[in-house]
């Protein structure tokens, strides 16, 4: 399986959460299960992530969650309309983003996320997300993912 955002074309694939041509970023990888309506990603942080010793900076958490929910934005869209990513790509830009920290992020293992799209209205997506160290729920998200077109931002 392709990841989504493998899918961007290259003039929208420099972001630096998510962009494969980004040499400093994060490249984060999300994957969509059509079966259960729900995306997962899963990444591993660096010990220059860190918040205070031991535990994950809030803001790369956002930046995952930020990322992700783009690339659950376009997946669950393409899935609500019956479009192929390949042939159709769809990007999404954040309009809104909320964090929960509901307790301390573990430095060291790797995190999963897991996306659904809660609403799915025109150019507007409403993603959930969550974040896990192992099998604890550790950041809960919220985003309101808006659709660009060719020439957005122009
Ligand atoms: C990245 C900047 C954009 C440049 C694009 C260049 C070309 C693309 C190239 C490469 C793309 C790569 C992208 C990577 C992305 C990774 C993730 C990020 O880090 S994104 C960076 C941070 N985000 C921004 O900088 C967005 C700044 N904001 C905007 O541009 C606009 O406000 C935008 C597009 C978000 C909405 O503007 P409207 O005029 O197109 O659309 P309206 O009609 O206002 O909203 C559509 C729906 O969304 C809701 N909405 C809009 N803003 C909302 C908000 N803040 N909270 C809740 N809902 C909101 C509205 O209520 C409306 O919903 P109803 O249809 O009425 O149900």
């Amino acid at each position: 399986m392709k990841a989504i955002q493998l899918h961007y074309p290259p003039e929208w694939a420099h972001c630096y959460g998510c962009g494969y041509l980004n040499p400093m970023g994060l490249h984060l990888q999300t994957y969509w299960n059509r079966e259960r309506k729900e995306s997962r990603t899963a990444f591993t942080p660096s010990p220059h992530h860190t918040a205070i010793p031991g535990f994950v900076y809030g803001g790369l958490l956002a930046s995952l969650v930020d990322c992700h929910a783009t690339a659950t934005a376009a997946a669950a869209k393409a899935d609500a309309e019956g479009l192929d990513l390949e042939k159709t790509p769809l990007r999404f830009v954040t309009a809104s983003l909320k964090v929960d920290y509901l307790k301390p992020t573990p430095l060291g293992p790797e995190l999963v996320l897991v996306g659904r799209a809660r609403e799915v209205k025109g150019r507007k997506v409403v993603v959930e997300a969550e974040v896990y160290a192992g099998e604890a729920l550790t950041v809960r998200g919220e985003a309101v993912l808006v659709q660009i077109t060719e020439g957005f931002g122009g």
